[in-house]
């Protein structure tokens, strides 16, 4: 390694310009407010004429019964009379086997849509349904804790604001960012926060099934609906009903696919593969991606229809380089729950630290926890120091592996370079400011192609090391073993096939 690009570990770290993280609410950036839907109920007739009140509540329950959302005095509504359901932008007013019915349009119905400024009449009271919209200014919160994710940083507080809101509706989430940044878990965070917490939460990871099977894995099959199917199947969104589907990859999903997933997400009526009649599951859906669902939407390779009918709320989940702050608090939490007895706690020094927050991480959160795992068996009852870590982040000698130079991304010094040494060789990648015509590049273009530069060559010279060995290469890179494949076709390391 040259001078040159010896990392400085332990100096004093430049500020780095920080980075918000994209929050979109219905299309609508977080800075803009949250806005929030409230549903208004007005009885205009009968004994509780006048009385009016307000929810944001995804299911609202009317009747005599006093636990009921809606308390009606009127003789002829039932205890549990009525009760309207939020789904995803559509309320659905359902009749819960009252004595004297549920009246839309002068029908008694079972269930009927609603829709804003419509009136309905339950016994012989008639309500008026609006729904009304308020912008809501989310403060940061001071919280460094949400559920199990952990993070002191401005990205993940503001991530918990706007999660303490959006948890306990109904609406769809898409969160984006790169493997291991903690996708997963804020989508079980969720759930967890939701009123379908006592209900299942299931994971479907969309790049673990061929085209072919993703019907009979999402919806289910008959017995005898096609050769090899000797059993009925219950599928995802019937094993999910009433909880919450987290869908993995969903950039992953194929496009043909995506036409019949959307009308189950419209409806939410679903017929098994050979099955004759269709059935209705009430799921909440959360999905993650570490593609750009609005690229893949322009290069028509995600249907447009279903990624507005997702991303009801957006997050994009910045890496772990970009929010060092929260660094401390998950080392010492992961050393918590780790070392097991407290004497087995090794002490990290605070150059060790340091070293930690000045590393790049390609694999995110789950890397530094596999780090500090073996940190604890290696370092037992002892001190975690700068150089143990040094060396074992250096393990591979790989450039990715060198804690990150101040070098980086640093805006006084736009002409330093990154260098990189791998296999004896010195790779210099320019953080350019200015494109060929001397036009400034925008900061997340100039990152996205110095990225991309570090992407190809730290995999090639690993796959160089492990002789094209992709198993070898992903545990070496500790990645996910589909995320190196869509990484190596994304460079061309890999034919498509
Ligand atoms: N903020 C956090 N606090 C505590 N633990 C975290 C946090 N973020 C991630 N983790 C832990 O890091 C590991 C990886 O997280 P997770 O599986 O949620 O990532 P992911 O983005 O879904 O990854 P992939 O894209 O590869 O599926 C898990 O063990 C998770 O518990």
């Amino acid at each position: 390694m040259t001078k040159e690009s010896m990392p400085k570990i332990g100096g004093p770290r430049k500020t780095v310009e920080f980075q918000r993280p994209t929050v979109e609410v219905e299309g609508h950036p977080l800075s803009e407010g949250f806005p929030l839907h409230k549903v208004q109920l007005e009885v205009q007739t009968g004994s509780d004429k006048g009385k009016t009140e307000t929810f944001e509540k995804p299911v609202i329950r009317l009747g005599a019964d006093p636990l009921c959302d809606l308390v009606m005095t009127d003789p002829t509504v039932s205890r549990m009379h009525a009760e309207i359901r939020r789904k995803g932008d559509h309320f659905e007013l359902i009749d819960l086997d009252s004595t004297n019915g549920t009246f839309f349009d002068g029908e008694r119905i079972k269930s009927v849509e609603l829709a804003p400024g419509d009136g309905f009449q339950v016994g012989r009271s008639l309500v008026a349904f609006s729904v009304t919209t308020e912008q809501i200014a989310v403060p940061v919160t001071d919280r460094t804790r949400y559920g199990s994710i952990i993070g002191q940083s401005q990205a993940l507080r503001e991530i918990f604001s706007i999660l303490d809101r959006v948890a306990p509706s109904d609406l769809s989430v898409v969160i984006e960012g790169e493997t291991g940044s903690g996708k997963e878990l804020i989508a079980a965070a969720i759930h967890e926060h939701s009123s379908r917490a006592s209900k299942p939460f299931v994971v479907f990871d969309c790049s673990a099934f061929p085209p072919t099977l993703l019907e009979s894995e999402l919806f289910g099959h008959e017995k005898g609906a096609f050769s090899g199917a000797s059993q009925r199947h219950r599928g995802v969104f019937e094993r999910a009903d009433g909880g919450t589907i987290f869908f993995d990859e969903l950039g992953e999903m194929d496009i043909e696919f995506q036409a019949k997933f959307l009308r189950v997400l419209e409806t939410g009526d679903v017929r098994r593969v050979g099955g004759e009649s269709s059935f209705t599951v009430d799921v909440r859906v959360v999905a993650a991606t570490n593609r750009d669902l609005e690229d893949l939407v322009k290069e028509r390779k995600f249907r447009q229809d279903l990624y507005y009918r997702l991303a009801k709320v957006r997050f994009n989940l910045p890496p772990l380089r970009d929010r060092p702050e929260d660094i401390p608090l998950l080392a010492d939490h992961f050393l918590n729950i780790l070392a097991g007895e407290e004497n087995a706690r090794p002490l990290m020094t605070e150059d060790a630290l340091r070293t930690l927050q000045a590393y790049a991480w390609p694999g995110n959160i789950r890397q530094l926890r596999n780090v500090i795992e073996k940190a604890v068996a290696m370092c037992r009852g002892g001190a975690i120091t700068a150089e143990y870590l040094r060396k074992e982040l250096n393990f591979a000698g790989f450039p990715s592996q060198q804690p990150r130079t101040e070098s980086v991304a640093l805006p006084a010094e736009p002409q330093q370079t990154l260098g990189l040494s791998a296999n004896g060789r010195l790779v210099t990648v320019g953080t350019e400011i200015e494109d060929s015509e001397g036009e400034p590049i925008a900061f997340r273009d100039a990152k996205d192609t110095l990225v991309d530069k570090f992407e190809r060559i730290y995999l090639e010279n690993l796959l160089e090391r492990n002789k094209q060995n992709v198993s070898a290469t992903a545990r070496d890179a500790q990645i996910d073993r589909r995320h190196l494949y869509r990484l190596l076709k994304k460079h061309g390391l890999m034919a498509d096939d």
